[in-house]
């Protein structure tokens, strides 16, 4: 047994890799599922695409790497985060499709809550956003008929797509979460480390739905024998963002990743601090083992990659994704054009769940290639727009100033070399791109003995290239300060201030 599963179940596809004795992927498979909208700004996923694509790819995975299945010693999760699901403990059935992270259907309900921001912010280091997964919880209890006194009766769980998956996998036998899934909830108290009755009350969400709360590195029960051949003992579980930070091998404080999937998510390390962010960033758990948490700032923008899919499935311009390089260098630097990816709504540091995408500077010449450029460098803008709040909030050591980058985005050149000329900073893109699930490798990997501890593993992290920064301070000047303004009127045309 010299192999780990590691599970990575994203918002647009589920994957399944296997890694070796050494941390290096050897086998993999991926499935995208059905993204669902059933009104503007809502988004859902329906639980048995996500159960039967992560089945189907573990399966197909641990096929391809030809070992059989009792090489595999044990497995990671990681999971799109706050993505909100219900359901049923005696049958496993859900009461309500998976609500998204992205899905903003609880503006109002957030809106109604206003006077109780701080409080929120003070408990759980979120702001009060439709993006976590209290307010989706309190929204199917309120619109599925008796799901309340259901919950109360201790008939139904939640869970977000970890205790999911770890339902089904376990049979049903283990309803559990981990605390960088938990404290995404805005439900969690992150000082106290426990679920806080005080949000629940205000939500009126039934403690006795809330699944139990676990180191990332902890024994989460063992696979149905039937599933893979072998029941396999399920010992690491991380959110996607806290997967990456770990894939990193961010374990110093200062030190910072972005990942550039779906959304962008970049975290720095605040150490055993939970810093509370002047600048609308989150405070988050970086990860948590031995009973000991290790902190971190958060920005979340929501769309990044999810910008070139719109290019590809909305407009129909491209058929695959890096076909936007060829055309973003193609594009005619003379024409200006900013695209303000809003779709659904801007998360940090902006937090307007009204306001919705627009483009600025078009012109009769402009086309598809000037679309693809202001599509990958939209990404970048909106990072350095995190950036400027980080360094705002943090006074501690930046490390090595660097950022670290990964996700599918992070295959663009494009898009990378233009980050690190907006931010001003080295890009670093290492040669294992599938951080997340190599995080997760890593913390189910350790705990079963076969993998280094944090410094051993920091030492593996591994360079594929660094994008230099190249463009003229005033240029650099200029076009973000194109940006800023194109962000204000997008925020003044949704009605903020
Ligand atoms: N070469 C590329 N250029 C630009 N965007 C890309 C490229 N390859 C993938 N993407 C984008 O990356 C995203 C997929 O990244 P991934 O990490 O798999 O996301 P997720 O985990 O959110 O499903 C998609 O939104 C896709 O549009
Ligand atoms: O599925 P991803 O990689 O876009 O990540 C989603 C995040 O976890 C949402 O907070």
């Amino acid at each position: 047994m010299t192999h780990i599963l590691a599970i990575d179940q994203g918002t647009t596809s589920s994957r399944a890799i296997i890694f070796d004795a050494d941390m290096a992927p050897i086998a993999s498979a991926q499935e995208e599922f059905d993204q669902h909208f059933p009104q503007s700004g809502w988004v859902e996923h329906d639980p048995s695409d996500l159960w039967a694509s992560t089945a189907a790819t573990c399966r197909a995975a641990i096929e391809k790497a030809g070992l059989g299945v009792d090489a595999i010693t044990a497995i990671g999760i990681t999971n799109q985060r706050e993505t909100t699901l219900v359901w049923d403990r005696a049958t496993g059935q859900p009461i309500h499709n998976a609500i998204v992270w992205q899905d903003r259907r609880t503006a109002d309900t957030c809106r109604d809550l206003a006077e109780h921001a701080d409080l929120v912010t003070a408990k759980t280091g979120l702001l009060l956003d439709p993006y976590f997964s209290a307010t989706k919880v309190k929204w199917i209890l309120d619109h599925v008929d008796g799901a309340r006194d259901r919950a109360k009766a201790g008939e139904l769980a939640f869970g977000t797509v970890d205790s999911w998956l770890i339902w089904k996998l376990t049979a049903g036998a283990v309803h559990a979460t981990d605390a960088t899934n938990a404290c995404r909830t805005m439900l969690y108290d992150i000082h106290k480390g426990r679920w806080s009755s005080t949000i629940c009350d205000l939500l009126d969400i039934p403690m006795e739905m809330l699944p139990e709360v676990k180191d990332c590195a902890a024994d989460f029960g063992t696979t149905r024998p039937d599933l893979f051949g072998r029941a396999i003992p399920i010992m690491g579980v991380a959110g996607d963002q806290q997967a990456a930070t770990l894939g990193q091998a961010c374990f110093k404080p200062g030190m910072m990743k972005s990942t550039y999937g779906t959304g962008c998510f970049a975290l720095l390390n605040t150490g055993d601090t939970p810093v509370a962010s002047t600048s609308r960033l989150l405070t988050t758990i970086a990860y948590q083992l031995d009973g000991k948490p290790t902190y971190a700032l958060e920005g979340s923008i929501f769309i990044a990659g999810a910008v070139v899919q719109w290019l590809r499935d909305g407009l129909k311009m491209i058929r695959e994704a890096k076909e936007t390089q060829p055309l973003a260098e193609a594009s005619d630097p003379g024409q200006p054009v900013i695209l303000v990816p809003a779709f659904t709504g801007l998360g940090a540091p902006y937090w307007n769940a009204d306001c919705r995408g627009a483009i600025y500077g078009l012109s009769r010449n402009s086309g598809p290639a000037e679309l693809a450029r202001a599509a990958l460098e939209s990404v970048g803008y909106q990072t350095r727009d995190l950036l400027d709040a980080m360094r705002a909030d943090w006074a501690g050591d930046a490390g090595d100033a660097s950022l670290r980058v990964d996700g599918g985005m992070s295959a663009s050149d494009y898009a990378m070399q233009f980050l690190a000329d907006i931010i001003d900073a080295p890009v670093d893109r290492p040669k294992v791109q599938e951080t997340t699930a190599l995080g997760a490798a890593w913390l189910a990997g350790h705990r079963a003995g076969l993998y280094p501890d944090q410094a051993g593993f920091a030492e593996k992290w591994a360079l594929d290239r660094t994008f230099t920064p190249a463009m003229a301070p005033e240029d650099r000047a200029a076009k973000y300060h194109q940006w800023t303004r194109a962000v204000q009127a997008t925020l003044v045309f949704a009605g903020a201030d």
